[in-house]
């Protein structure tokens, strides 16, 4: 199997991330030794993707406690460094949820450790999330895949990266196209090019071809016309932030193939696992949406393509209504036609285990 892009790698307590914003062109790579610096890549967009950015706030936290630790901070004075830091990696961005879902996790398993364990146990307790979402990821690619038993030559459209990139294991919707073009269903794949970041001409368009899945890079406002005239049979796409009814954060122009899959009778399926859901929160209405910085719309790479002074609006995400959402593949199975009901159903098989 080609060696697949990772998104990170931990090894000797040093976080490595594949700093994303070089790929296609370099695969270099950023050694974190310090929070601060995961906090700043996770700003930056060096790291992205919900889960991968997860993870990577897991590991920085180890990296915090081992350098409290090393500067001879115990007792309250390291719980409360412990958690400062975990609040800069938690403001790092505010719309995926797995950030702050690792951030408590990490809180959790720092007051519940012995003192003289509580590095290792940390460390422990990231490499485990990390390996959960590689099962999680396994999980969904079958579960997503078997929506489509039975079918042959599937052509599927996806938005952004949901990749390797943007997890610790094969992805959440483009691991269910990697799943079908492993059971011999796909025929091809539609990435649009996910202005202005670019995530799917760079990075999942690199994933594709590095394996060799059939696919074809559009822009993104030749969906419609590709919905129209391209037999496409789903969409899948991930997500940052699913609320209780079922309502989705994802990448902007998520809401906008959303419409246009319904009017042209396309299902589209959302692709996340139990880390992506917010239960606390009963719609989208109540989803901080990330606005980020307007050069990155008046620049493409280091080209200007607008005036300097224009004024800009940035959304990273828009909100997906879950009356749009054929289903969300998770990694328990496929929430059909979700609403605060199914949702709930869901939260109760997690929560009882
Ligand atoms: C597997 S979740 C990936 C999710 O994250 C992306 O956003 P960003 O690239 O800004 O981190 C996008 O919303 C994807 O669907």
């Amino acid at each position: 199997m080609t060696d697949r892009l990772k998104s990170l790698e931990w090894k000797n307590n040093v976080l490595y991330l594949l700093d994303q914003r070089k790929l296609p062109q370099k695969q270099e790579y950023l050694a974190c030794t310090d929070y601060k610096e995961a906090a700043q890549a996770i700003r930056t967009l060096a790291v992205r993707g919900a889960p991968a950015i997860g993870i990577t706030a897991a590991y920085a936290m180890v990296l915090a406690v081992l350098a409290f630790t090393a500067r001879g901070l115990s007792g309250e004075s390291l719980r409360h460094a412990f958690y400062a830091a975990g609040e800069v990696l938690e403001q790092a961005r505010p719309t995926a949820v797995n950030l702050s879902w690792a951030v408590r996790e990490m809180e959790k398993t720092f007051d519940s450790a012995e003192d003289d364990k509580r590095c290792e146990t940390l460390t422990r307790r990231a490499m485990a999330m990390e390996e959960e979402d590689k099962q999680l990821c396994h999980s969904m690619a079958v579960h997503g895949a078997d929506l489509f038993s039975g079918k042959k030559n599937l052509t599927i459209l996806t938005h952004c990266n949901t990749g390797t990139l943007a997890t610790a294991g094969t992805g959440t919707a483009l691991g269910v196209i990697r799943e079908l073009f492993r059971r011999g269903q796909l025929s091809a794949v539609y990435a649009d090019e996910t202005r202005p970041v670019l995530q799917g001409a760079r990075l999942t368009a690199s994933e594709l071809r590095k394996e060799g899945i059939p696919s074809i890079l559009i822009c993104d406002d030749m969906a419609a016309l590709v919905m129209k005239t391209k037999k496409i049979d789903a969409i899948i796409v991930g997500a940052d932030r699913i609320a209780a009814n079922g309502d989705t954060a994802n990448k902007i122009g998520t809401y906008g193939l959303a419409i246009l899959a319904a009017y042209h009778h396309i299902p589209l399926y959302v692709a996340a696992p139990f880390s992506t859901f917010d239960f606390s929160i009963p719609s989208g209405n109540h989803i901080v949406i990330e606005e980020r910085n307007p050069d990155e719309i008046r620049y493409v790479g280091n080209t200007q393509i607008a005036p300097a002074d224009m004024p800009v609006f940035n959304p990273a995400f828009d909100i997906t209504p879950h009356t749009l959402i054929s289903g969300i593949i998770t990694e328990r199975g496929v929430i059909s036609h979700p609403d605060k009901d199914s949702v709930a159903n869901y939260e109760r098989s997690i929560s009882h285990g």
